[in-house]
């Protein structure tokens, strides 16, 4: 597929707090064409990664300007399937190995009613080998191999990638663009970012797109950059690395002013053979305009407007079919347009269904816990420790009615434990996690639905059983009158309260994007918050905001709750070794708090519904994330 972008701008703007507007990519104009290899080159904050991140579509809020595929408008949603991003961190899914990696990637993403040849990939990406390594011990230059295979087990024609050198030494460096030359020559445009080439790198590449502070200053042949600084008067010296040199010119204000306009900021496309505008006339459409005639399902008749040309549509056919097989099926130019005309057909937006989806997702995730033993076992040290250590504190304290406020501070502690234990995890882990799921949602591996009922499924079984031996371990310890129905409330309450507070946690790292350090400030006020708040609950006049936020916050809920749970469900008075108990009887003690009109249920179903918001805020959050 050739592209082709016209006054293309984007537009950034620092959110928190809200700065000044800011062009990063400025009007520029320029085309891609199939079967080459493109690098983007510029000094760092020329505008390299903002290009790359506006043409593939991985960034849309802020763009202007025209995007065009083989000459007509692209639609954002066919050529979303047809391209593919890769980041410049290797976004691997972790504790699986390459083999398990490759057929989840498979199976998400294979054309419905095909096997993905995965086998063949990596064999041809050189990691049949390490097939059985996982992800995360990869070397780096063995991940960003991964990260293609992983992306072209649906074969698509057009590959994006982020500064795929960095952080790799000259030899990885070559062998990683040999594999996107290879990628290129199999007739896909592969457009990456790099930084300041070797020579004999840069020679690899087939054509160069040269930014500085948002414009373009050239672009064209590779082997046509150092005649065309020639014939503007800025020879490069003999010697001297052509890419090097032209990053040096950027530092002179005038010959990124003199380069941009020599060059039209784009338009001109300088080619080793003859020079030609970058844009033609809109001839290229009329050549666009096709029909479609499918004789059986392996060929594909294509009638362009003058001529006529016959040829397969790229299809697997298991497991049989080889990448050199696939590649010769796209090294034809035209192959691009069977490539669309299948994805065209196929109106549906990933490969599979929403319930494959889930199941594919829930499976790899319930793997990943599961592997994470290191994880495990710090989560089953914490709760039996802190079990003990709440039972040791509170040791048969439950039954005895001159203990009034130590019981108030069991309920109050418990409820804590279970919000913080679960409030850091995805506060901790999820900005992370979302980068990955952004950019396997983005090359169309599946929906941000499927994906959030598989999170939300995933991790219960774990964090439910964990809660349930903390909760067993404080009961027994602390001496509360065993009954089923109560033993069962307190556990219930126990899990709701984590749940309402991983939710939280989820809001948080996904609606405000926040990274580490900045999320664990409101995350950390937030429970002290919550018991603030309930103190207001013995205060007479409470002011009508404090009261909804009093009434609306989950940790006040879930003390409620936990008194009512074991002072309630018809508790016989407590012991009273003292001459006068006032509150040895369980009601008087609930009378006191001013909750004896509440019950455990409607409490429990507070914090569920409180969840559920926070679960709603997270997931519209990712949604408005992942579609800016
Ligand atoms: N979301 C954003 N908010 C504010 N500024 C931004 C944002 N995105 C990019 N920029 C700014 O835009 C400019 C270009 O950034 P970009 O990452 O595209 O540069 P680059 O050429 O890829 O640099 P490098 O090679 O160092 O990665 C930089 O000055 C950067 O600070």
């Amino acid at each position: 597929m050739d592209l082709e972008f016209r006054n293309l701008t984007y537009t950034v703007q620092r959110r928190l707090p809200r700065g000044p507007k800011k062009m990063v990519v400025k009007g520029v104009d320029g085309r891609f064409m199939s079967g080459q290899l493109v690098a983007i080159m510029g000094p760092s904050g020329a505008g390299k990664s903002s290009l790359l991140n506006a043409l593939s579509g991985y960034r849309s809020g802020g763009v202007t300007g025209e995007l065009l595929v083989n000459g007509q408008p692209r639609d954002e949603h066919l050529f979303q399937k047809s391209s593919c991003y890769i980041t410049q961190e290797d976004l691997l899914q972790p504790l699986l190995t390459v083999r398990e990696a490759m057929d989840v990637a498979a199976r998400l993403k294979a054309p419905r009613g095909s096997k993905a040849p995965s086998e063949e990939i990596l064999q041809e990406m050189g990691l049949l080998e390490h097939q059985h390594t996982r992800t995360d011990l990869l070397s780096g230059g063995q991940k960003k191999r991964l990260s293609i295979a992983l992306e072209l087990v649906n074969n698509p024609p057009i590959f994006f990638l982020d500064e795929p050198t960095s952080g790799l030494d000259t030899v990885t460096t070559t062998q990683c663009v040999k594999v996107l030359k290879q990628l290129a020559r199999q007739g896909r445009t592969v457009v990456c970012t790099i930084h300041q080439p070797a020579a004999s790198l840069l020679e690899m590449f087939d054509q160069v797109y040269v930014l500085a502070d948002g414009f373009c200053i050239y672009q064209g042949d590779t082997a046509a950059m150092v005649p065309f600084l020639h014939t503007v008067g800025l020879p490069c010296p003999r010697h001297h690395n052509p890419a090097d040199f032209i990053i040096e010119l950027t530092e002179t204000p005038e010959f990124v002013t003199m380069l941009s306009k020599e060059i039209m900021n784009g338009q001109l496309y300088k080619s080793a053979k003859l020079e030609q505008p970058a844009i033609e006339p809109n001839t290229n459409q009329m050549q666009l305009k096709i029909s479609y005639q499918t004789d059986d399902a392996n060929e594909t008749e294509i009638i362009l407007s003058n001529e006529k040309c016959t040829y397969k549509v790229p299809k697997f056919e298991g497991s049989s079919a080889s990448v050199s097989s696939l590649s010769s099926q796209l090294s034809n130019g035209n192959s691009s347009m069977a490539w669309m005309k299948m994805q065209k057909s196929d109106s549906s937006e990933y490969s599979t269904t929403f319930c494959e989806q889930f199941s594919i997702l829930l499976a790899r995730m319930m793997k990943q816990i599961f592997r994470n033993k290191q994880g495990m076992c710090i989560q089953f040290i914490h709760h039996v420790m802190c079990g003990v250590l709440i039972g040791t504190c509170f040791f048969n304290m439950a039954n005895d009615g001159t203990q009034m406020f130590n019981h108030l501070k069991l309920c109050v502690g418990l409820v804590i434990f279970f919000a913080y234990t679960q409030i850091m995890v995805p506060v901790l882990v999820y900005p992370v996690e979302v980068k990955l799921v952004k950019k396997e949602h983005f090359n169309c591996w599946y929906g941000i639905t499927p994906y959030y009922a598989a999170l939300t499924v995933s991790k219960l079984p774990v964090q439910v059983t964990f809660n349930i031996i903390f909760c067993t371990i404080v009961y027994f310890m602390t001496g509360v009158p065993f009954s089923v129905i109560r033993f069962v409330a307190f556990c219930l309450v126990g899990n709701v309260v984590s749940l309402a507070a991983e939710g939280m946690g989820l809001a948080i790292g996904s609606v405000f994007n926040v990274t580490n350090g900045c999320a664990i400030g409101p995350s950390a006020i937030a429970p002290f918050l919550g018991i603030a708040i309930y103190g207001f609950d013995f205060a007479h006049e409470i002011p009508l905001m404090m009261n909804i936020l009093m009434k609306t916050s989950f940790i006040r809920c879930g003390i409620v709750a936990m008194v009512l749970t074991i002072f309630g469900f018809d508790r016989q008075p407590l012991q009273c070794d003292d001459m006068y108990c006032h509150f040895a009887k369980p009601e008087v003690l609930i009378k006191y708090l001013d909750i004896e009109h509440s019950s455990v249920w409607l409490e429990i179903a507070t914090m569920l519904g409180i969840m559920f918001v926070f679960r709603s805020m997270s997931y519209i959050g990712l949604r408005v994330r992942f579609s800016t």
